[in-house]
């Protein structure tokens, strides 16, 4: 009889969270509006929604460190589209669906309360950046070995169901997925490193170079971090796209550069494309897609010139139509971005190094527990 080895996890990426130890609905207590656990600054409340798309505070067991886990009291969580799209629908995708009550939030910075046996690169008081998605780290996982960790089948993503997010008050998680903040970052701007990781990881991925002409379509939190890290890495021109005036003045304010093109609905992508290239001035090399939908992929593809990109960071509904011709006669490359891996450590040198200021962004994104 032949037996199958053990599998040594790999150190670099190796975790030890259990995912057997997420918590189930029956353990939560939702909690009524008056509840005077709500005062208590000890007790362990999260944001939950449920299929029933409401979404309530509840009360949560104490947070405890595991082997090689650290207690974080969350200090301050950005409201992600996706916690707002599983509240609303129910689901992401076929895949990711709310079946039970599921804690919001997986854009989280905060203070170590409490260290775990066999930590030793964190302690008591330190401030972290929450990196929400905790990869299995084992060598038979072809993902993890060759460090493309996002693909991880069995990764624990925090506020994906049917795992709680860090919308709580206190959250146990591993060590190695924790990235301590230098002192002249804030939490807010810890925890703005989770949506600035997925646009980093796009451009990374779209090869996006110093001199480089591009638009981002869509000025939503994610088209405007992937503008203020577009701005850093050097492209120019920049143009942005949107339907709503005010998100176009508000990438105005943050990047004075950058030009605006305002889409009317019922606009051809056609019509669009031509906007966006008259507002260009130049011809365009990428295309960062920031809102999903086809009719702005669309435009994005007629807008970029022979041999460029439509990088796709939007996630949208699962079938769509694209012009095979136009696209493969103009040699056009259509890719796209699944969350990202190995960005935290970029995106906190950025943000302390002075290249992106997401300040501006925490002001109107993040929400502040226990000030
Ligand atoms: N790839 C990933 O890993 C990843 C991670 C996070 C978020 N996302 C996705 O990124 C997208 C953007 O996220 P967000 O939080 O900024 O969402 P958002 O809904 O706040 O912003 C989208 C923006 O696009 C604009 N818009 C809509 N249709 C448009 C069109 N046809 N042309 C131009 N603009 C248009 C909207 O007015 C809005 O301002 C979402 O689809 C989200 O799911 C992807
Ligand atoms: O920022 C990460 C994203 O919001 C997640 O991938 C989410 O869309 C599904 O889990
Ligand atoms: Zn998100
Ligand atoms: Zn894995």
């Amino acid at each position: 009889m032949v037996t199958a080895a053990p599998v040594a996890p790999l150190s670099a990426y190796e975790t030890i969270y259990d995912p057997s130890k997420v918590l189930k609905h029956p353990e939560f207590r939702v909690l009524p509006p008056n509840d005077p656990l709500l005062g208590d600054k000890t007790a362990n409340i999260a944001c939950a929604y449920n299929p029933a798309h409401e979404v309530h505070l509840v009360h949560k067991p104490k947070a405890v460190a595991g082997e090689g886990e650290v207690v974080v009291h969350v200090r301050a969580t950005g409201i992600c589209g996706s916690d707002v799209h599983f509240w609303k629908h129910g689901h992401i995708g076929p895949t990711m669906i709310v079946t039970d009550e599921c804690g919001a939030g997986h854009e989280s910075a905060g203070e170590v309360v409490e260290v775990g046996p066999g930590v030793s690169s964190l302690k008591v008081g330190d401030r972290v950046a929450i990196e929400a998605g905790v990869p299995c780290g084992q060598a038979d996982c072809d993902p993890c070995r060759t460090g493309r960790y996002n693909a991880c089948p069995r990764v624990v993503f925090f506020s994906t169901p049917p795992y709680h997010g860090t919308l709580t008050r206190f959250h146990a998680h591993p060590a190695n997925w924790l990235h301590k903040l230098p002192d002249n970052m804030s939490y807010e701007e810890g925890s703005l490193c989770e949506p600035l990781a997925v646009a980093l990881a796009g451009l990374e991925r779209a090869d996006v170079r110093l001199g480089d002409p591009v638009v981002i379509c869509g000025a939503g939190p994610i088209g405007l971090v992937t503008l203020l890290a577009s701005h850093a890495a050097g492209c120019s021109p920049i143009v942005i796209t949107d339907l709503v005036p005010s998100r176009l003045e508000f990438a105005k304010s943050l990047v004075p550069t950058v030009r605006t093109v305002l889409i009317q609905r019922g606009q051809s992508d056609l019509e669009v494309a031509k906007l966006i290239k008259d507002a260009a001035g130049t011809e365009l090399r990428v295309a960062l897609e920031c809102t999903g939908f086809e009719s702005s992929i669309r435009a994005g593809i007629f807008s970029v010139k022979f041999g460029g990109k439509v990088f796709v960071i939007g996630v949208g509904p699962s079938e769509q139509k694209y012009p095979f011709g136009y696209l493969s006669a103009n040699e056009i490359d259509l890719q796209f971005q699944y969350r990202y891996h190995n960005q935290y450590p970029k995106a906190i040198r950025l943000v302390s190094g002075g290249l992106i200021n997401l300040k501006p962004l925490g002001a109107i994104k993040v929400q502040i527990l226990d000030a």
